[in-house]
Protein backbone atom coordinates (compact mmCIF):
# COMPACT_ATOMS: atom_id res chain seq x y z
CA UNK A 1 0.00 0.00 0.00
CA UNK A 2 1.14 3.56 -0.98
CA UNK A 3 1.00 6.26 1.95
CA UNK A 4 -0.58 9.04 -0.46
CA UNK A 5 -0.41 12.38 0.88
CA UNK A 6 -2.55 13.60 -1.84
CA UNK A 7 -5.04 11.50 -4.28
CA UNK A 8 -6.80 13.45 -6.79
CA UNK A 9 -9.50 11.95 -8.89
CA UNK A 10 -11.59 13.02 -11.67
CA UNK A 11 -11.12 16.80 -11.20
CA UNK A 12 -12.82 19.02 -13.43
CA UNK A 13 -13.05 23.18 -13.28
CA UNK A 14 -14.64 25.96 -16.31
CA UNK A 15 -14.09 29.10 -16.56
CA UNK A 16 -17.39 29.98 -18.81
CA UNK A 17 -16.35 27.94 -21.65
CA UNK A 18 -12.62 27.06 -20.51
CA UNK A 19 -12.14 23.96 -19.13
CA UNK A 20 -9.48 25.21 -16.87
CA UNK A 21 -8.61 21.59 -15.41
CA UNK A 22 -10.57 18.73 -17.77
CA UNK A 23 -10.40 15.39 -15.81
CA UNK A 24 -7.18 15.06 -13.77
CA UNK A 25 -6.50 12.23 -11.48
CA UNK A 26 -3.20 12.31 -9.95
CA UNK A 27 -1.79 10.90 -6.28
CA UNK A 28 1.39 12.63 -4.64
CA UNK A 29 3.26 9.98 -2.03
CA UNK A 30 3.97 10.91 1.50
CA UNK A 31 7.46 12.83 1.39
CA UNK A 32 7.83 13.16 -2.37
CA UNK A 33 8.80 16.15 -4.22
CA UNK A 34 6.48 16.47 -6.58
CA UNK A 35 6.43 18.77 -9.94
CA UNK A 36 3.28 20.19 -11.75
CA UNK A 37 5.27 21.48 -15.21
CA UNK A 38 3.02 22.68 -18.15
CA UNK A 39 2.70 25.53 -20.62
CA UNK A 40 0.99 28.92 -20.11
CA UNK A 41 -2.81 28.68 -19.14
CA UNK A 42 -2.12 24.36 -18.91
CA UNK A 43 -3.86 24.72 -15.30
CA UNK A 44 -1.47 24.35 -13.27
CA UNK A 45 -2.49 26.88 -10.88
CA UNK A 46 -6.18 25.78 -11.08
CA UNK A 47 -5.13 22.46 -10.11
CA UNK A 48 -3.03 23.74 -6.99
CA UNK A 49 -6.03 25.89 -6.03
CA UNK A 50 -8.19 22.83 -6.18
CA UNK A 51 -5.87 20.58 -4.24
CA UNK A 52 -4.82 23.06 -1.25
CA UNK A 53 -9.08 23.19 -0.96
CA UNK A 54 -9.30 27.16 -2.34
CA UNK A 55 -11.48 26.48 -5.05
CA UNK A 56 -14.44 24.56 -4.87
CA UNK A 57 -14.26 21.81 -7.81
CA UNK A 58 -16.76 21.34 -10.64
CA UNK A 59 -16.43 17.11 -10.43
CA UNK A 60 -14.02 15.24 -8.73
CA UNK A 61 -12.29 14.98 -5.44
CA UNK A 62 -8.73 15.56 -3.63
CA UNK A 63 -7.67 14.18 -0.28
CA UNK A 64 -5.34 15.68 1.61
CA UNK A 65 -3.59 13.78 4.31
CA UNK A 66 -6.34 11.34 4.18
CA UNK A 67 -8.76 14.18 4.26
CA UNK A 68 -11.28 15.71 1.70
CA UNK A 69 -9.74 19.40 0.98
CA UNK A 70 -13.05 20.59 0.01
CA UNK A 71 -15.23 21.86 2.31
CA UNK A 72 -12.01 24.09 3.42
CA UNK A 73 -11.53 22.33 6.65
CA UNK A 74 -9.37 24.36 9.31
CA UNK A 75 -7.62 20.98 10.80
CA UNK A 76 -6.20 20.39 7.55
CA UNK A 77 -5.36 24.06 6.48
CA UNK A 78 -3.05 24.06 9.79
CA UNK A 79 -0.94 21.06 8.64
CA UNK A 80 -0.80 22.13 4.88
CA UNK A 81 1.70 25.32 4.11
CA UNK A 82 0.47 27.65 1.15
CA UNK A 83 2.25 29.89 -0.50
CA UNK A 84 0.06 32.99 -1.47
CA UNK A 85 0.88 35.95 -3.36
CA UNK A 86 2.38 38.72 -1.89
CA UNK A 87 -0.75 40.78 -2.31
CA UNK A 88 -2.61 38.51 0.24
CA UNK A 89 -0.26 40.04 2.76
CA UNK A 90 -1.99 41.99 5.57
CA UNK A 91 -1.92 45.44 5.01
CA UNK A 92 0.63 48.11 5.94
CA UNK A 93 2.74 45.88 7.74
CA UNK A 94 6.62 45.58 8.34
CA UNK A 95 8.20 41.99 6.87
CA UNK A 96 8.91 41.01 10.64
CA UNK A 97 4.96 42.10 11.72
CA UNK A 98 3.85 40.14 8.64
CA UNK A 99 5.56 36.89 9.05
CA UNK A 100 5.01 37.04 13.13
CA UNK A 101 0.99 37.68 12.31
CA UNK A 102 0.84 34.40 9.92
CA UNK A 103 2.88 33.09 13.00
CA UNK A 104 0.51 33.58 15.07
CA UNK A 105 -2.59 32.35 13.67
CA UNK A 106 -1.26 29.09 13.84
CA UNK A 107 -0.11 29.76 17.12
CA UNK A 108 3.68 29.86 16.41
CA UNK A 109 5.85 31.86 18.58
CA UNK A 110 7.65 35.20 17.18
CA UNK A 111 10.87 33.52 17.58
CA UNK A 112 10.67 31.03 15.26
CA UNK A 113 8.62 33.73 13.15
CA UNK A 114 11.64 35.87 13.01
CA UNK A 115 14.36 32.82 12.46
CA UNK A 116 12.01 31.87 9.66
CA UNK A 117 13.17 35.11 8.37
CA UNK A 118 16.44 34.75 8.63
CA UNK A 119 15.84 31.57 6.45
CA UNK A 120 15.35 33.07 4.04
CA UNK A 121 17.23 36.17 4.16
CA UNK A 122 14.90 38.69 5.01
CA UNK A 123 16.51 39.70 8.34
CA UNK A 124 18.11 43.06 7.00
CA UNK A 125 14.44 44.12 5.79
CA UNK A 126 12.76 43.33 8.70
CA UNK A 127 11.59 46.45 9.64
CA UNK A 128 10.31 47.60 5.81
CA UNK A 129 7.23 47.54 5.04
CA UNK A 130 6.34 45.03 2.51
CA UNK A 131 4.92 47.09 -0.33
CA UNK A 132 8.71 48.57 -0.11
CA UNK A 133 9.87 44.81 -0.50
CA UNK A 134 11.40 44.05 -4.37
CA UNK A 135 9.42 41.64 -6.13
CA UNK A 136 11.73 38.87 -5.41
CA UNK A 137 12.24 40.11 -1.23
CA UNK A 138 8.30 39.95 -1.78
CA UNK A 139 8.32 36.37 -2.73
CA UNK A 140 10.69 35.03 -0.06
CA UNK A 141 8.62 36.73 2.28
CA UNK A 142 5.20 34.88 1.40
CA UNK A 143 7.07 31.78 1.08
CA UNK A 144 8.56 32.55 4.95
CA UNK A 145 4.65 32.81 6.37
CA UNK A 146 4.03 29.56 4.21
CA UNK A 147 6.52 27.56 6.21
CA UNK A 148 6.45 29.47 9.00
CA UNK A 149 4.01 26.73 11.28
CA UNK A 150 5.66 23.48 10.05
CA UNK A 151 3.19 22.19 7.41
CA UNK A 152 3.29 18.39 6.58
CA UNK A 153 2.71 19.93 3.03
CA UNK A 154 4.31 22.24 1.30
CA UNK A 155 2.58 24.10 -2.17
CA UNK A 156 4.40 26.42 -4.15
CA UNK A 157 3.63 28.23 -7.00
CA UNK A 158 6.47 29.33 -9.19
CA UNK A 159 8.52 30.05 -5.94
CA UNK A 160 11.41 31.08 -8.12
CA UNK A 161 9.64 33.20 -10.84
CA UNK A 162 11.28 36.33 -11.08
CA UNK A 163 14.37 35.63 -7.97
CA UNK A 164 18.06 36.19 -8.51
CA UNK A 165 19.71 33.49 -8.68
CA UNK A 166 21.49 33.37 -5.01
CA UNK A 167 18.09 33.45 -3.72
CA UNK A 168 16.93 30.81 -6.46
CA UNK A 169 19.50 28.49 -5.19
CA UNK A 170 19.12 29.75 -1.70
CA UNK A 171 15.37 28.69 -1.96
CA UNK A 172 16.36 25.27 -3.48
CA UNK A 173 18.36 23.87 -0.21
CA UNK A 174 15.55 25.29 1.60
CA UNK A 175 13.32 23.38 -0.11
CA UNK A 176 15.74 20.06 -0.26
CA UNK A 177 15.74 20.61 3.55
CA UNK A 178 12.40 20.67 4.31
CA UNK A 179 11.60 17.70 1.69
CA UNK A 180 14.48 15.54 3.39
CA UNK A 181 12.68 16.39 6.84
CA UNK A 182 10.17 14.09 5.32
CA UNK A 183 7.50 16.83 4.26
CA UNK A 184 5.50 16.28 1.20
CA UNK A 185 6.80 19.50 -0.97
CA UNK A 186 4.92 19.90 -4.46
CA UNK A 187 5.33 23.38 -6.70
CA UNK A 188 4.70 24.51 -9.95
CA UNK A 189 7.44 26.22 -12.65
CA UNK A 190 8.47 27.02 -15.63
CA UNK A 191 11.91 25.94 -15.10
CA UNK A 192 12.89 22.66 -16.16
CA UNK A 193 16.64 22.47 -14.65
CA UNK A 194 14.96 23.43 -11.47
CA UNK A 195 12.14 20.58 -11.89
CA UNK A 196 15.04 18.01 -13.23
CA UNK A 197 17.22 18.72 -9.87
CA UNK A 198 14.45 18.93 -7.56
CA UNK A 199 11.42 17.02 -8.22
CA UNK A 200 11.00 13.14 -7.91
CA UNK A 201 8.30 12.88 -10.15
CA UNK A 202 6.67 15.57 -12.65
CA UNK A 203 3.29 15.54 -14.10
CA UNK A 204 3.38 17.85 -17.01
CA UNK A 205 -0.11 19.09 -17.93
CA UNK A 206 -1.60 20.89 -21.05
CA UNK A 207 -5.00 22.09 -21.68
CA UNK A 208 -6.53 21.26 -18.62
CA UNK A 209 -4.92 17.82 -18.55
CA UNK A 210 -2.17 15.86 -17.11
CA UNK A 211 -0.42 14.15 -20.26
CA UNK A 212 2.87 12.63 -18.51
CA UNK A 213 3.76 11.76 -14.52
CA UNK A 214 7.26 10.36 -14.22
CA UNK A 215 10.20 10.38 -12.69
CA UNK A 216 12.69 13.25 -15.13
CA UNK A 217 15.14 11.20 -15.83
CA UNK A 218 12.93 8.10 -16.86
CA UNK A 219 10.32 10.51 -19.12
CA UNK A 220 14.22 11.65 -20.72
CA UNK A 221 15.11 8.02 -21.03
CA UNK A 222 11.54 6.85 -22.40
CA UNK A 223 11.63 9.69 -24.99
CA UNK A 224 15.07 9.44 -25.77
CA UNK A 225 15.91 13.23 -25.53
CA UNK A 226 18.73 14.83 -23.77
CA UNK A 227 16.68 16.62 -20.94
CA UNK A 228 13.35 17.43 -19.25
CA UNK A 229 13.49 20.89 -21.10
CA UNK A 230 13.79 18.95 -24.24
CA UNK A 231 10.98 16.20 -22.64
CA UNK A 232 8.42 19.27 -22.20
CA UNK A 233 8.84 20.34 -25.87
CA UNK A 234 7.74 17.03 -27.35
CA UNK A 235 4.76 16.94 -24.70
CA UNK A 236 3.56 19.96 -25.25
CA UNK A 237 4.63 21.41 -28.80
CA UNK A 238 6.15 24.50 -29.55
CA UNK A 239 3.17 26.19 -29.95
CA UNK A 240 2.31 29.76 -28.21
CA UNK A 241 -0.30 29.54 -26.06
CA UNK A 242 -3.06 32.30 -26.00
N1 LIG B 1 -10.45 33.17 -12.35
C1 LIG B 1 -10.50 32.83 -13.64
N2 LIG B 1 -11.51 33.19 -14.44
C2 LIG B 1 -11.57 32.83 -15.73
N3 LIG B 1 -10.64 32.09 -16.37
C3 LIG B 1 -9.60 31.69 -15.62
C4 LIG B 1 -9.45 32.04 -14.24
N4 LIG B 1 -8.31 31.48 -13.77
C5 LIG B 1 -7.75 30.84 -14.82
N5 LIG B 1 -8.52 30.95 -15.92
C6 LIG B 1 -8.25 30.33 -17.24
O1 LIG B 1 -8.06 28.94 -17.00
C7 LIG B 1 -6.98 28.44 -17.78
C8 LIG B 1 -5.93 27.81 -16.85
O2 LIG B 1 -5.33 28.84 -16.09
P1 LIG B 1 -4.22 28.56 -14.98
O3 LIG B 1 -3.91 29.86 -14.32
O4 LIG B 1 -4.67 27.45 -14.11
O5 LIG B 1 -2.98 28.07 -15.86
P2 LIG B 1 -1.44 27.93 -15.53
O6 LIG B 1 -1.01 26.63 -16.08
O7 LIG B 1 -1.21 28.15 -14.07
O8 LIG B 1 -0.79 29.11 -16.38
P3 LIG B 1 0.56 29.99 -16.19
O9 LIG B 1 1.71 29.09 -16.48
O10 LIG B 1 0.41 31.03 -17.26
O11 LIG B 1 0.55 30.54 -14.80
C9 LIG B 1 -6.47 29.61 -18.61
O12 LIG B 1 -7.06 29.52 -19.89
C10 LIG B 1 -6.95 30.82 -17.86
O13 LIG B 1 -7.18 31.89 -18.76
Amino acid sequence: MTDAAITVEGLRKRYGDVRAVDGVSLEVVSGEFYGILGPNGAGKTTTLELIEGLREPDEGTVRLLGLPSWPRNPDLLRRIGVQLQSSAFFEKLTAREQIRSFASLYGVSADRADAMLETVGLTGKADVRDTELSGGQAQRLSIACALVHDPELVFLDEPTTGLDPQARRNLWDLLREINGQGRTVVLTTHYMDEAELLCDRVAVMDAGRVLRVGRPRDLIEELGVANLEDVFLRLTGREYRE
